[in-house]
Order: C-alpha cells, then sequence, then structure tokens
C-alpha cells in the first residue's frame, strides 16, 4: 500500500486529537460540524503531481504514459465517466485512446478491442469501463487483460495481491485507492482504528478492506450485501414497469447529443464500431432508460441511473411528513447529540432528494425489516465508516458514532423536491458537464451562486442550511440546480454532518479521487513497461 500512496505524512488525524494542519487552515468550520473531506480539492492536488511524473516519464521514458479505454455502449453514466477519465489524461499529458463499441458488441470483438489496445506500444494501461451489457461475460473479460497492462486492478492476479499481506499489489482498484488517498491526504488516522465497510463488491468494498488492514485498522468490518439486499428487493414488477415506461417517456425529452456531447465524442470520431454517437430512440438510447429502470441489456443491477429503492422506503418518502418523536430519537441515539447539545430534530419539509418531508417512515420502514434493522447498531461501531451500497441517503446521524469519519462511495440520481418528472440520466450527465465547466472556469454564467471556486476548501455550511437542510444550488450544485434531477450520496449529509468528525460530499468527494486514481496507475503502468519503476 505505502507504495501507492502518495502522501505518507503521518498527519495529525481527525477524530483524534487536533484536526491536521493543513485541513484546518483551509476549511472553516462549524463547531459541532465536520469537516468536509473534499474530493475536488484533494483529487486536484494529486492531478498536479501526477502532471510532475508524467513529464518525468516522458523525459526518462521517451514518450509519455499511454491509457486505453474500451466503452461499450452509450449509457449516459460511462460516457460522463469515460469523458472525465479522457479530460484528466489530456491535462496531465497522458495519451488517452477511446474506442467506443455498439452496446450489442460480440464477446470476440470486445474481447480483440482489449487485445489491440493492449498490443498498442503507446499504451500502458487498459481498462474497460463497467457495467458491460448483460450479454458479455464481464468475467472473462477481465481475466483476458494482461494484468501488468490491468490499471483497474481488476484482473485475479492483482486481486490476488491486494488480498496477500505482504506482496505489493501492481494495481489497486481505483475507486478503492482514492478513499484511501483521501484519507491519509486529509489527515485521517487509520492505524488501530475499527472500520466498517458497507458494500462486498470487488471494485470497492473488498479491495478497501484490505486496504484498510494494510493501513492499520485494527478490525475492518464488511457488510455483505445480503445485509441490506431487502432494501432492493420488494420493488413488484409492476413498479418495475412503470419505472421502465417512465424512463422511457424520458427518451425524447434526452436530445440526441446529449450523452454522446457528454463524452465529448462526436459522430463517427472515436475508433469504435458505433461511431460513438447515439440519437434518441436508438437502441442505445433506450438501453439507457431501460437501464434506469433497473431492467434491460444492463441487467438488472443496481447503478446510478436505476431508480429501484424498495416500495417500502419510497413510499414512506412519498407520504413522509413528521419528525421523528424526540423521545425516540434519544432512545435510539442517547449520545448522538445535535450541534448544540440538543437531540436534533429530523427536518420535515425540505430536503435534496426529492420526497416530501424526510424519511422517519422511512427509517422505521427499514428498521423493520430483519437485518437492516440491525446494521446502525454494526454501522455505529466504526470510527471510519465507508458506505457503498447504491440507496440514496440510506445512512443517517443514528447510523454514525459521534466523531466517526464517514466517506460516501454511493452515486445516485434522484428526483428534486416536488418534481414530477420520470428519471433523465441525459440531464444528469448534462448537468456533470456544466459542472465541469463552471469548475473550469469556463462559463461564468455557470458559476453564480457558487462559492469562488477553489479559494476555499468546502465547509459544512456549504451544502447545508443551520436548520440541517440540504442547499439546492450550494457548493456542489451550481447553476444546474434548476435540473428536476441530482446526484446524491447513499449518506444523508446534512444529518450526519453535525455527528460526525469528517465526511465526504457526493459529488465532490470520492469520485474525483477515482479519476485521479485511474492516472495514478496509468503512470505506474507506465514505469513499470517502461522500466522505470522507483
Ligand atoms: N472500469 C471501471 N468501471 C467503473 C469504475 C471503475 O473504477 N472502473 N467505477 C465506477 C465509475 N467511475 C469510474 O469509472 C466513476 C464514478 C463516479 C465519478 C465521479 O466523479 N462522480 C461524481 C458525481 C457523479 C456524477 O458526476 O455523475 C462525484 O462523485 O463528484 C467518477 C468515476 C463504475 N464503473
Amino acid at each position: 500500500l505505502q507504495r501507492h500512496l502518495t502522501h505518507t505524512t503521518a498527519a495529525p488525524g481527525i477524530g483524534e486529537g487536533p484536526a491536521s494542519a493543513a485541513a484546518l487552515a483551509t476549511a472553516p468550520s462549524i463547531a459541532g460540524q465536520a469537516q468536509v473531506l473534499d474530493g475536488r480539492g484533494v483529487a486536484a492536488a494529486w492531478q498536479e503531481e501526477l502532471a510532475q511524473d508524467v513529464q518525468d516519464v516522458c523525459a526518462r521514458g521517451g514518450r509519455p504514459p499511454g491509457l486505453g479505454v474500451v466503452l461499450v455502449g452509450s449509457r449516459p453514466d460511462s460516457l460522463l465517466y469515460v469523458s472525465r477519465k479522457r479530460e484528466a489524461c489530456e491535462k496531465v499529458g497522458v495519451f488517452v485512446e477511446v474506442r467506443q463499441l455498439s452496446a450489442s458488441v460480440t464477446q470476440r470483438q470486445l474481447e480483440a478491442a482489449v487485445t489491440a489496445l493492449c498490443a498498442d506500444r503507446r499504451i500502458d494501461g487498459v481498462l474497460v469501463q463497467l457495467p458491460l451489457p448483460s450479454h458479455i461475460d464481464e468475467e472473462a473479460i477481465i481475466e483476458q487483460f494482461e494484468p501488468q497492462k490491468d490499471v483497474d486492478g481488476f484482473h485475479p492476479i492483482n486481486m490476488g495481491r491486494i488480498l496477500m499481506r505482504g506482496r505489493a499489489a501492481r494495481f489497486i482498484p481505483c475507486t478503492a485507492l482514492g478513499v484511501i488517498e483521501l484519507l491519509q491526504r486529509s489527515g485521517v488516522a487509520m492505524r488501530g482504528k475499527s472500520v466498517v465497510v458497507m458494500g462486498d463488491s470487488n471494485i470497492v468494498g473488498m479491495p478497501l478492506a484490505m486496504l484498510f488492514r494494510d493501513a492499520g485498522a485494527a478490525t475492518v468490518t464488511v457488510l455483505h450485501r445480503t445485509s441490506y439486499r431487502e432494501l432492493f428487493e420488494d420493488a413488484t414488477s409492476s413498479e418495475r414497469a412503470d419505472q421502465r415506461a417512465a424512463a422511457e417517456a424520458c427518451l425524447p425529452r434526452l436530445p440526441g447529443h446529449v450523452a454522446a456531447h457528454a463524452a465529448g465524442f462526436e459522430a463517427g470520431s472515436s475508433s469504435g464500431t458505433s461511431g460513438g454517437s447515439s440519437g434518441a430512440g436508438s437502441s442505445e438510447a433506450a438501453a439507457a432508460a431501460a437501464a434506469a429502470a433497473g431492467e434491460g441489456e444492463d441487467g438488472g443491477g443496481s447503478h446510478r441511473f436505476q431508480v429501484d429503492y424498495s416500495s417500502t422506503l419510497r413510499q414512506a418518502y412519498a407520504q413522509g411528513t413528521g419528525a421523528a418523536p424526540a423521545e425516540q430519537q434519544q432512545q435510539q441515539q442517547p449520545q448522538q447529540a445535535g450541534a448544540g447539545g440538543a437531540p436534533r430534530r429530523h427536518h420535515a419539509a425540505h430536503n435534496t432528494h426529492g420526497h416530501h418531508g424526510r424519511p422517519q417512515q422511512a427509517r422505521q420502514a427499514a428498521s423493520q425489516s430483519p437485518g437492516v434493522s440491525e446494521l446502525p447498531g454494526i454501522t455505529r461501531t466504526a470510527d471510519i465508516l465507508v458506505v457503498a451500497v447504491g440507496y440514496p441517503h440510506l445512512v443517517r446521524r443514528e447510523w454514525v458514532k459521534p466523531g466517526a469519519v464517514v466517506i460516501d462511495v454511493g452515486i445516485n440520481v434522484v428526483p428534486r423536491h416536488g418534481s414530477e418528472q420520470g428519471p433523465q440520466p441525459g440531464v444528469a450527465a448534462q448537468q456533470q458537464q456544466q459542472q465541469q465547466q463552471a469548475a473550469a472556469g469556463g462559463d461564468a454564467a455557470l458559476q453564480r451562486g457558487q462559492p469562488p471556486a477553489r479559494q476555499r476548501a468546502p465547509a459544512v455550511s456549504d451544502y447545508c442550511t443551520a436548520d440541517g437542510s440540504s442547499r439546492l444550488g450550494g457548493w456542489s450544485e451550481d447553476s444546474a440546480a434548476q435540473q428536476p434531477w441530482h446526484v446524491v450520496g447513499d449518506v444523508d449529509f446534512c444529518d450526519v454532518a453535525p455527528v460526525a468528525a469528517a465526511l465526504t460530499p457526493v459529488p465532490g468527494g470520492v469520485g474525483p479521487m477515482t479519476i485521479a486514481a485511474v492516472l495514478h496507475n496509468t503512470v505506474q503502468a507506465a514505469r513499470f513497461n517502461l522500466g522505470l519503476e522507483k
């Protein structure tokens, strides 16, 4: 792990005495409120260092590091992430080649594309953007990679090295590496801590568990997906049909160029077989809509455009109006006082995820389910809690030990308060594109209402009002706040902030770190390939 961590100074840990001096100098804090772990800012600093590393590789190896990306289909989320990877590469001077293939690509065609990129002498690392359509055998694709080019670190050889204490992993999966790097750079001590990781995925939960072990955590608890499966289980098939219909109804409102534009693809510009752009109503756009409903060619797995949270919880959200009875909250969380020492009232009227009121009923519904009701008892043992479940605003303050550090890996697209419209993943992607442009300083109008970008680290008050509601159009949302949909994490940031020592926002937390980690792994791959290992 040390080999991969680029920031290993032993700063005083957050949650154990004085917080990191650097962090305190840059992050204005409200008494009793958490430090915001600013993934965007930290990733930007990391990328600057990586740009230096790229220069070094160029100077010593005679060519820049190269990344090959295979993108299958036109899922708006995948288009967006590939676009971010491409832009990050271009920014730091990494050569990047993106091959976009049709959603109907065969296994053999996809394998051929991976093989071709692996054989390209300009390319040191290759990745296939996930998820893949359900007709593709994802495992076979991953296993077909040359391990030394597997910059995602998903190949069993690379995964196995992470598992085995003392073996140096060649590549660490990017989200997991991004999380650890964010903690390190923010001065969060891991040694001796109790860590709970919600989510057992190959790409996040399991590698992270091993990385926390390597970082000296005293205990690492991984919550298996079956412990929260019920959250995703009770949508009836007719509800799924409704979701699908709602998603399909969005198609005419999805400008055909949006998804392609989001990734910077022009029709015919990519070297893949589909030519990149897909029009509204095309099979790929339909697939994206089906995916939004949790069905179709991308399979029924949970992902960010899937609006399939359980009917119980959705009903509760929809009806929810009440604050939790104070005595019940006190019983549930006797020591979890709000900022002023009094039990904090749950905000009833306003929240960012588009449901009226907030979810006392939702919590009750979840609590009635055996399994989920037991989770807060486990998550409250964590000094560091990582949530990678894919369920919007699941984790609230009663799940969090006071003074804990909370890392939110979830990315969920949910309706805004009052929005009647169905899911519009293209709009979400477009919104992110606008945010990127604004962050890059490209459009002054888009920056209106934002605090001066990057002049100071974000604080909780940038995201939440004094009464604990989310700020629409706040730090992370900028001018796209008018969109009927927005991105939230698995953690209810404003509810948790008063009890946590530090936490990540969504967007702007782990996501940007994932992108920086791709660059890190690509530079590493170039060093290996060119014999420049440090
Ligand atoms: N081959 C891979 N596929 C996928 C990976 C991966 O590591 N390798 N991870 C995710 C997607 N992903 C990178 O690929 C990724 C996800 C999210 C973000 C991000 O910056 N998110 C934003 C907010 C969300 C948004 O803008 O829509 C943020 O958190 O600020 C970057 C990369 C699955 N597939």
